[in-house]
């Protein structure tokens, strides 16, 4: 079966052009695919499929075969796939998602998608603004925002000095979380800029996480800690959201997207 590695800031996925290759059990290929020893290393599985409501739709599974409606990062892969690929002839095309259908917009440079502008939809705000949670018996306050998937963001003077390997665990599978939650943690530079980690539902800690970071710029800008465009700077690289809080109430994130190689393999010998 061929594949393509691509990522977004770090944020790293196996994809399958299903317009070509079928796949029978995605959420099993997935915990298969992403093991960075036995398989071809990555956070989790892409499928890149037809749809007959937009020009193609997204399904993403994450290391633990678990799948989610969305992922920012990955979504600005799949429409640097379909328009390198020429599955699109246009720099506008909508992606289908279980959270809905998205629009993107793609700055191109030599007839690649360098660059890509995603309308992330209205955010959802699902809990109080500051809720007060206690997580491995420590208390902490938290903003919870769906971007059709759940994150629970988090305020700190140094996000380094978290130990997310021992801590992420009892944040992602609190009980607050019915079905469990990522979970990001930010350190506040100025008005126009953050900093984040993030503990991931059903990958652990990954390089960066587009929902993510949109979810905590929303966040951040309710509670007076943000304008409503923030840079949001992640362990592999930076974000641009821009909340149109006075207008349509949607939020845009823009970033890069990369293909890193091409490859085959044969699901007998992973
Ligand atoms: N782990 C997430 C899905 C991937 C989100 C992230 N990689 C992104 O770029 O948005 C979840 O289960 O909701």
């Amino acid at each position: 079966m061929k594949f393509t590695k691509m990522q977004g800031i770090g944020n790293d996925y196996v994809y399958i052009n299903c317009f070509e290759e079928s796949v029978e059990n995605p959420a099993e290929l997935s915990k298969l695919v992403s093991d960075r020893h036995f398989g071809i290393g990555s956070d989790g599985l892409i499928l890149i499929c037809p749809s007959e409501a937009a020009d193609c739709r997204m399904r993403m599974f994450n290391a633990d075969g678990s799948e989610s409606p969305m992922c920012g990062n990955g979504i600005r892969c799949v429409g640097k796939y379909v328009f390198d690929h020429h599955l699109v002839e246009k720099t506008e095309f909508d992606v289908e998602t279980g959270a809905g259908i998205k629009h993107l917009k793609v700055t191109e440079e030599n007839g690649k998608a360098v660059l890509l502008t995603v309308d992330m939809g209205i955010p959802e705000v699902t809990s109080q603004v500051l809720e007060p949670i206690c997580v491995n018996g420590t208390d902490y306050e938290f903003i919870g925002i769906s971007m059709g998937n759940p994150h629970a963001v988090y305020y700190m003077d140094d996000i380094d000095s978290l130990d997310l390997e021992s801590v992420g665990p009892g944040f992602e599978n609190h009980e607050r979380f019915p079905e469990r939650t990522n979970s990001e943690f930010i350190q506040v530079m100025s008005p126009e800029h953050i900093r984040m980690r993030v503990w991931e539902r059903g990958s652990g800690e990954t390089w960066a996480c587009g929902t993510g970071a949109t979810a905590s710029a929303v966040a951040s800008a309710l509670c007076g800690r943000t304008g409503n465009t923030v840079i949001v700077s992640l362990k592999g690289g930076n974000l641009t959201i821009h909340w149109d809080r006075e207008g349509s109430g949607h939020v845009f994130m823009t970033g890069p997207a990369v293909e890193v190689f091409e490859g085959e393999f044969d699901i007998n010998n992973l």
